[in-house]
């Protein structure tokens, strides 16, 4: 019997792999240093980081690994996860009003193999009023998410307009997710 395991500490990635039918065996939270590099570039940091999130779940050689990545990219700029309100505050007034990348690299690991597929949206941000940033603040919404909103929740209601993938900028892109763990011997559909 395959086993898989999700190596994610977020709610939201255990109930989109919920949404394919997908209950994982095990979850086991990585813990990673996620800081970036010097001048590392928003896509490649992304990429760098799912994977070394699956690296480093301990798993037997025939389990399945899930992990993934989610980055807020605002040109060169990577903004994380804000440290408390006045950050989340920063960030979504550099985002206000203008497009912003929200990058998703989904990793699966299988024994030596891993399989890296990242998924790249553009999310439109309204021109924000310093009341709707307090207001959205105080929610306390932006907490551990990247770039301090989150789409599936209040601050849906500052998104005009994205293009890319609804499920990648929550946090799991569910179809390319699909066919990694299917390419990795997952039997997804089962009559
Ligand atoms: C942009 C955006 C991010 N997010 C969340 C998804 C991720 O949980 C989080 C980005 O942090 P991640 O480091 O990708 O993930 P995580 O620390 O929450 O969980 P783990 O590393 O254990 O898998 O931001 C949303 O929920 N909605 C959004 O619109």
């Amino acid at each position: 019997m395959t086993r898989l395991i999700l190596g994610s500490a977020s709610p939201r990635r255990l109930d989109l792999l919920a949404q394919i039918g997908v209950v994982p065996d095990d979850v086991r939270p990585p813990e990673i240093d996620e800081d970036p590099k010097p001048a590392e570039l928003p896509r490649a940091y992304n990429i760098r980081i799912a994977a070394e999130k699956a690296a480093v779940v301990e798993a037997a050689p025939d389990d399945i690994v899930l992990c993934a990545d989610t980055t807020v990219a605002l040109g060169r700029r990577i903004l994380g996860k804000p440290g408390d309100a006045d950050e989340a505050a920063a960030f979504l007034r550099m985002m206000s009003g203008r497009r912003h990348r929200v990058i998703t690299t989904v990793a699966v690991k299988r024994g030596d193999q891993l399989w890296t597929r990242p998924v790249e949206s553009r999310v439109k941000m309204k021109t924000l009023s310093d009341n709707e940033i307090s207001g959205y603040l105080a929610t306390g919404d932006w907490q551990g998410k990247a770039g301090g909103y989150a789409i599936q929740g209040p601050a849906g209601a500052f998104i005009p307009w994205i293009s890319g993938s609804f499920t990648a900028i929550v946090g799991l892109p569910v179809h390319e997710t699909a066919n990694l763990l299917q390419a990795a011997g997952y039997p997804l559909w089962r009559p």
